[in-house]
């Protein structure tokens, strides 16, 4: 067997990632992110007018009012126009670097969105990416909720394909972040039922890449 790429010591969390998506598909990692970047994007939401905020979509066929079946957050998205954010961006073109080393997944760019769901909002089971169809590859959902309380619902459900009962439940606390291989994993979110806040990524392929 090969031996694993090396990575910087301060970036240990990267081959601890990579080892983990290699062998199981998912991750969830707690304080992923120093304080100050946590707090940084904390603060430049709380900023942002929750106006700004559009209700999400889903494919292109869908009306309003089917979408809201399914899914009652809203989007914001973000890019390095945002520059509050560089130290986020910085940190995830790392990973995508050290993901492409060690897993040869031929990751070529991240898209992002700040997601806030209300009160009473949810996002029912769903996958990322179909096989074939989609270029996103790797999701990753940083929480950024500060004073989360079980009773406060929206947790994030994981299943496996064809399973009805959930192998994994990710409480949306502050600093966590769940790494998941898109096509892999069906995930909904619970009812919230107080505010709640995240930062969500995509890591795509290149268009015209054949998918596996
Ligand atoms: O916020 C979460 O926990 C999951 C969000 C999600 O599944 C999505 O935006 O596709
Ligand atoms: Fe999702």
């Amino acid at each position: 067997m090969n031996n694993p790429p090396e990575f910087p010591v301060s970036t240990t969390i990267f081959s601890d990632i990579c080892e983990a998506i290699a062998d199981k598909g998912y991750i969830v990692v707690h304080n992923i992110l120093p304080i100050q970047t946590l707090n940084t994007l904390r603060d430049e939401l709380a900023k942002m007018e929750l106006t700004e905020f559009k209700p999400a979509a889903i494919g292109r066929h869908a009306d309003q009012a089917v979408i809201e079946e399914i899914r009652r957050d809203k989007i914001l998205w973000i890019d390095h126009s945002n520059t509050f954010a560089q130290p986020y961006f910085d940190w995830s073109e790392q990973l995508r670097l050290a993901i492409n080393r060690y897993l040869f997944l031929g990751l070529f760019d991240y898209e992002t969105m700040f997601a806030y769901y209300a009160k009473g909002a949810f996002y029912k089971r769903h996958v990322d990416a179909f096989k074939g169809q989609s270029n996103r590859k790797l999701t990753s959902i940083l929480y950024l909720n500060e004073a989360w309380q079980p009773s406060d619902g929206g947790e994030l459900l994981m299943y496996q394909h064809g399973q009805s009962v959930p192998f994994q439940t990710v409480e949306p606390r502050f600093g966590t972040m769940v790494i998941f291989l898109s096509e892999m994993f069906p995930h909904e979110v619970t009812q919230s039922n107080c505010d709640r806040y995240s930062l969500t990524g995509w890591y795509r392929v290149n268009e015209g890449t054949p998918l596996a």
